[in-house]
């Protein structure tokens, strides 16, 4: 068992990591509250897999569960499955005092953890992360939210969870394609902060081998993210550098409808496109992107994509780095460091390329 605490005072909450959690979580969740009923937040691929698993460990601690579910993917992160998890968790009668878990990838971990800040103006919620991506990102920090057709995390709200059970076990189920879209986001840390990760991930021969490096993968990625959002928990200033990506990955994910690309995909071709330009702007060293872009390839991450640039100006435009005319932007000088950049918004034609 690895426990990462992250220290936000009252907030404070572990991330625990160990092969076999699932079925301890039910005894661990008692330790942290006193509810009556608990309700499982989930998706269709994956409570078909767990749900039943984590429902029993919960019942032998005492907890009347239900379960929620709604069909996978991102296209359900939005306001219409958010009010059908409402209705569903009024007509289980959970209570203020009552408990949420969070069963799945970002999309489960970002709506249930958005209904869970907000129903009945807040419940305690736990994140039980089920793809890469979840393990090593979106379960931690409080970061919840729903695309709306504007654009990607729209509505949203910083709520911490109470904790972070994180089962490597649960990734062997995982499909290879959001196994390597979760990677996107480790290569993103490794590329604003952790040369050596970046130089670990590079050097994984085969998804194997990633899978077997996964435990090493996630503890150093959740660290990093910890200990970010402990300097800086609503993204003022350091935080913006984990958005590294994404002003243009976000801004691919909306013009594509929330299909097409993942979410790692789109942050994969964000990365590499600013990089491309920052490099041209002698603002990154030389030969920076080609190495970013060589990594990516070697998972089958994407690295491009055509798209009109109005439209992707745009879906930036919603960016919530943005602050008046002006935009932080997050670039990398080299392999491990990151930077915030803050320019004119008349000014972005220039790093999008
Ligand atoms: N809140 C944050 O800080 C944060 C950080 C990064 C990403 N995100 C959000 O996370 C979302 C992407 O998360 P994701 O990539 O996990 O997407 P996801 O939740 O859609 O999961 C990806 C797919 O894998 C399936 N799946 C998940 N775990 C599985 C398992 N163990 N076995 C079998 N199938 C499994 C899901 O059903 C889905 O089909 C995006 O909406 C993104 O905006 C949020
Ligand atoms: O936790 C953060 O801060 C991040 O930026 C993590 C990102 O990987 C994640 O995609 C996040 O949801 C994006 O945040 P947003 O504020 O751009 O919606
Ligand atoms: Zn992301």
């Amino acid at each position: 068992m690895r426990t990462i605490t992250v220290a936000l005072g009252e907030k404070t909450y572990n991330i625990e990591i160990a092969a076999g959690l699932l079925d301890q979580i039910g005894a661990k969740a008692r330790v942290l509250s006193q509810a009556v009923k608990a309700a499982i937040i989930s998706d269709s691929n994956v409570d078909p897999l767990y749900g039943e698993r984590l429902e029993r460990s919960l019942a032998a601690s005492g907890f009347e569960v239900t379960r929620i579910v709604f069909a996978a993917g991102e296209q359900s992160k939005n306001l219409t499955v958010l009010g059908q998890v409402y209705d569903e968790l009024a007509r289980a009668g959970l209570t203020r005092s009552d408990l949420i878990l969070t069963l799945g990838g970002g999309v489960p971990g970002d709506l249930g953890g958005f209904a869970a800040a907000t129903f009945l103006r807040g419940i305690d919620f736990i994140q039980v992360p089920t793809s890469l991506l979840a393990q090593i990102d979106s379960s931690v920090g409080g970061k919840v939210a729903i695309d709306l057709p504007s654009g990607k995390n729209l509505a949203g709200s910083f709520y911490q969870p109470k904790a972070v059970f994180i089962d490597p076990d649960l990734l062997k189920t995982l499909p290879l394609r959001f196994l390597h879209d979760g990677l996107a986001e480790a290569i993103k840390y490794g590329c604003i902060r952790d040369a050596g990760l970046f130089a670990q991930i590079a050097a994984v021969k085969s998804d194997q081998e990633l899978l077997e490096q996964a435990d090493s993968i996630i503890e150093t990625c959740c660290n990093i993210k910890a200990r970010i959002v402990e300097k800086d928990e609503f993204d003022t200033g350091e935080r913006m550098l984990l958005n590294f990506g994404h002003t243009i990955g976000h801004a691919i994910e909306k013009c594509c409808g929330f299909t097409t690309y993942t979410h790692g995909e789109g942050v994969g071709i964000g990365m590499v496109q600013m990089t491309r330009q920052t490099e041209k702007l002698g603002l990154t060293a030389a030969g920076t992107a080609e190495e970013l872009s060589r990594v990516l390839k070697k998972f089958a991450l994407p690295v491009t994509a055509v798209f009109d640039a109005q439209e992707i100006l745009q879906a930036m435009a919603l960016d919530k780095k943005k602050s008046g005319k002006k935009i932080n932007l997050v670039i990398i000088e080299k392999i491990g460091v990151g930077r915030l950049h803050k320019i004119d918004w008349q000014d972005i034609p220039a790093y999008i390329g």
